[in-house]
């Protein structure tokens, strides 16, 4: 076990943090660290509370207990300045990352400049080619999204995410719906991307492969708790069985199939014809 780290160099600091939709809780005693500078994947089965962790880290919704610290600062304290103003620091693709389809290449990843910033026009064009460029994709700039392929969509999508150059970067589910090759060529771009910019990175996804190949550090998620966690050599060792099952794909295991649910009686008189 390495020494703990000073509180400056932990950039997301997830402290005992517990949620509820309603009276429904999804999570409970969640503790987790994302240390400046690194890509920490979340994972864990399908409504287990990662996308709900990531609202959470990014402010949309309040946790019901414990402490959530971004750069150092408590979340829960934030006036609704401060808290607008973070949340510029903070890039974010969700799921399947929708472009707006009646925008360019180049004006989806200007979008981001135009709206927080006064940066004139000029510079706004450079910047923009700087990011396409990092994606691999300036050529494309003019094209709009339905000439783009899922996995262009995707790095543009990502040019977007990192247009104000953020210190905190959040996927959920980059991988979603790609082809093989166009995963690893984004999987690839997520680690470039976070170390160029200096950034840190908290990626939510169910491709455990990719994950042990590009992050730094793993947490799994189950019924609402952090069950394990590692650096991706400690979880290829692993013997625990959540985390075997998870790798290795097995349909047996403690990971449950089913959504939590009454006595089977009392749903059938629950759904009425
Ligand atoms: N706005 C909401 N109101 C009430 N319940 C919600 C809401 N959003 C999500 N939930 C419930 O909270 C649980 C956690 O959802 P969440 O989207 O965080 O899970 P997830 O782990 O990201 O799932 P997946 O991997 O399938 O995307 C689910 O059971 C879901 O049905």
């Amino acid at each position: 076990m390495s020494a703990p780290l000073p509180a400056e160099d932990i950039l997301v600091d997830v402290s005992n943090v517990d949620f509820a939709y309603d009276k429904r809780p999804i999570l409970s005693g969640i503790n987790l660290r994302i240390p400046r500078g690194k890509l920490v994947a979340i994972m864990g089965g399908s409504g287990c509370g990662k996308t709900t962790l990531l609202r959470l880290i990014g402010g949309q919704l309040r946790p019901t207990g414990g402490q959530i610290r971004v750069a150092e600062h408590d979340l829960a304290s934030l006036s609704r300045r401060d808290m607008y103003r973070l949340r510029r620091r903070v890039g974010m693709l969700f799921q399947f990352g929708a472009l707006f389809t009646d925008l360019s290449v180049f004006e989806n990843v200007a979008f981001p400049l135009r709206e927080h910033t006064d940066l004139p026009e000029d510079m706004i064009r450079d910047l923009v080619l700087m990011k396409l460029h990092a994606v691999g994709l300036r050529g494309a700039h003019k094209l709009m999204p339905n000439e783009l392929s899922g996995g262009m969509a995707r790095r543009v999508a990502l040019a977007r995410a990192v247009a104000l150059d953020p210190m905190l970067i959040m996927y959920d589910e980059p991988f979603a719906g790609l082809d093989p090759i166009s995963l690893a060529v984004v999987g690839q771009l997520i680690r470039k991307l976070n170390d160029a910019l200096g950034a840190s990175s908290i990626m939510v996804t169910h491709d455990v492969h990719e994950s042990l190949e590009i992050v730094d550090y793993i947490y799994f998620l189950s019924g609402g708790k952090v069950v394990a966690q590692g650096t991706p050599d400690e979880i290829r060792a692993s013997t625990d069985p959540f985390v075997k099952q998870f790798v290795n794909a097995e349909t047996d295991g403690p990971l449950p199939f089913h959504f939590p649910s009454d006595d089977y009686r009392k749903t059938l008189m629950e759904v009425r014809p």
